[in-house]
């Protein structure tokens, strides 16, 4: 399913009505049509004791909610007051036209155009049961304020359940991000497909259940770039094993880390892998942190080394290297390691300190889409000497960009995660919130490194390798709960994954 840009969606929208030779009132009416029969479909509605509020902003998210207001007109909906907020002079044509046959259809309709009307407004909003509002769609571009604000705080202040037309009012249509304050919804009705700002940052928070309307806007000539990954885009890239095999079949992987009180991070990349269905999994260390190792899982093979011969030994025979869980950033002797690393034939996932070291090497970086970089926000910001909040603003452009650059693939980790190669970025929404904890990266990493060891292509290696951890994260939550949930749990949810993904 492709995911698109506010920009995109309009120009989408005006293509549709040129090619099909209908007006954006024609296309407005289809919208509000098909929302009006998802909201009965999704909830309950009767028409004598539910009260239903709807309440429009100006623009055509508005002329969306007020075609659907008529339908409940029509309907004989007995309870339904309609809320216009903002300035009468901004409506859209469109949107205009729409109220005025509400007019004409005698509807209850109350206009919210100054702070004077608060006091009814919380009244009419008290009553309700059901809200559905279409304040602003994915034309919101500045910071929600004055009236506006009290209309969102208002419906969030409210018990009643609510319906949010194309996403909810104040959460922005490019990034997700909420300006100012924003609708908290029960549920959305998104208008033909994701947009981004329906995946990124603070949209899962406020979207409640999601429901897409097809409203019959045509792609014929559009190529596609963003994503969202499902279930089955992955299913057939895990292959079941043949009989005749045997372990180095399945990738003999490498991790590459480790140091003072950073020795679990390694473990767990390596268990990982394992569990992940490589044939073998070694963790490098340093020599001198050797004695800090309590070695947990004996089917995890330790290899010291103190140089660079020592270390180029460990490099036989191994199909894949993840560097950098608990790497530390205290030694120089990571720089040399990587700089060889870039030079050789082998995928490599980078994360954690291991992406401080590849940050001084970026001029050195040659493997055309082999090497694979897992940073959080954070660390995506370091890498691009910015903020993390510039990087909130714009997550997908950073990833896109800095994959371009170096031909490398971006995975950055977030609520929503994305894959980026170079202008393809894979948007993954899967897992939840108690995979926020230490040591969950090393499990990805690890599950990544196993895949790539088991010679998927790097870029299907991202996305199953996300799918497996989310799909385990979530296990792990259902069994112990988000809060008690750690990163081992999500290791011993793998192989239920698995066995569910592989049949
Ligand atoms: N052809 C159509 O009529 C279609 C319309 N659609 C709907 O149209 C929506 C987009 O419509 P619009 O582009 O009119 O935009 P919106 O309805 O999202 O509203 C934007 C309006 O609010 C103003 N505004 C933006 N941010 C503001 C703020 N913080 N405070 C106060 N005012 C603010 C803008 O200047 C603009 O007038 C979609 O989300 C969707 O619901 C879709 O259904 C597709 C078809
Ligand atoms: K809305």
């Amino acid at each position: 399913m492709e995911v698109l840009t506010t920009k995109e969606m309009k120009e989408l929208d005006r293509y549709t009505c040129k090619k099909k030779g209908i007006s954006s009132l024609e296309l407005m009416e289809i919208a509000g049509e098909k929302i009006y029969k998802c909201i009965l479909k999704e909830k309950e509605i009767d028409p004598v004791t539910d009260k239903i509020v709807i309440i429009s902003g100006t623009g055509n998210n508005g002329g969306d909610s007020l075609v659907v207001a008529r339908h409940f007109l029509e309907e004989n909906y007995k309870n339904l007051e309609i809320i216009l907020v903002g300035n009468l002079d901004h409506l859209t044509e469109e949107t205009k036209i729409n109220l005025k046959k509400l007019k004409e259809r005698n509807a209850r309709i109350y206009y919210f155009k100054n702070y004077d009307f608060y006091k009814d407004y919380e009244k009419l909003i008290k009553k309700a049961n059901i809200i559905i509002e279409g304040i602003f769609g994915i034309g919101l571009n500045r910071d929600v304020e004055g009236i506006y604000y009290q209309a969102i705080d208002g419906i969030n202040r409210s018990e009643a359940y609510t319906i949010s037309i194309d996403i909810p009012s104040g959460i922005r249509g490019d990034n997700g991000l909420i300006a100012g304050i924003a609708v908290k919804a029960d549920l959305s009705i998104i208008i033909h497909t994701y947009k981004v700002g329906n995946l990124l940052n603070d949209a899962k928070d406020s979207h409640g259940k999601c429901k897409i309307v097809d409203i019959g806007i045509l792609e014929d000539v559009f190529i596609p770039k963003q994503f969202l990954l499902q279930e089955k885009d992955i299913k057939n890239l895990l292959k079941k094993r043949r009989h005749n095999t045997h372990k180095y079949d399945y990738g003999s992987v490498l991790t590459i880390g480790g140091s003072i009180g950073m020795m679990g991070a390694p473990f767990m990349s390596a268990y990982a892998a394992l569990r992940s269905g490589s044939g073998l999994s070694s963790i490098a260390v340093y020599e001198k942190y050797l004695d800090l190792i309590y070695p947990i899982y004996p089917e995890i093979m330790i290899r010291p080394y103190r140089k660079k011969e020592e270390f180029l030994e460990i490099l036989q025979k191994k199909e894949a290297i993840a560097f950098g869980p608990g790497l530390g950033r205290k030694s120089d002797f990571p720089f040399y390691i990587l700089e060889h690393l870039l030079k050789v034939d082998l995928p490599i996932v980078i994360d954690a300190d291991g992406l401080y070291y590849f940050k001084e090497l970026l001029n050195k970086v040659k493997k055309e889409n082999k090497i694979v970089i897992t940073p959080h926000y954070g660390e995506m910001a370091m890498l691009l000497d910015t903020t993390s909040e510039n990087i909130k603003r714009d997550p997908v452009s950073a990833a896109k960009e800095f994959s371009e650059k170096y031909s490398i693939i971006v995975l950055l980790k977030g609520t929503t995660t994305l894959i980026a190669q170079q202008d393809k970025i894979y948007f993954h929404s899967l897992g939840n919130p108690g995979m926020a904890t230490a040591g969950s990266g090393d499990v990805l990493t690890g599950i990544v490194l196993s895949l790539l060891g088991q010679r998927l292509k790097p870029i299907d290696a991202c996305k199953v390798g996300v799918s497996i951890h989310s799909l385990a994260g979530n296990l792990a939550a259902k069994e112990m709960g988000q809060y008690s949930m750690i990163a081992t749990d999500i290791i011993k949810y793998i192989p239920k994954t698995l066995k569910e993904l592989v049949k």
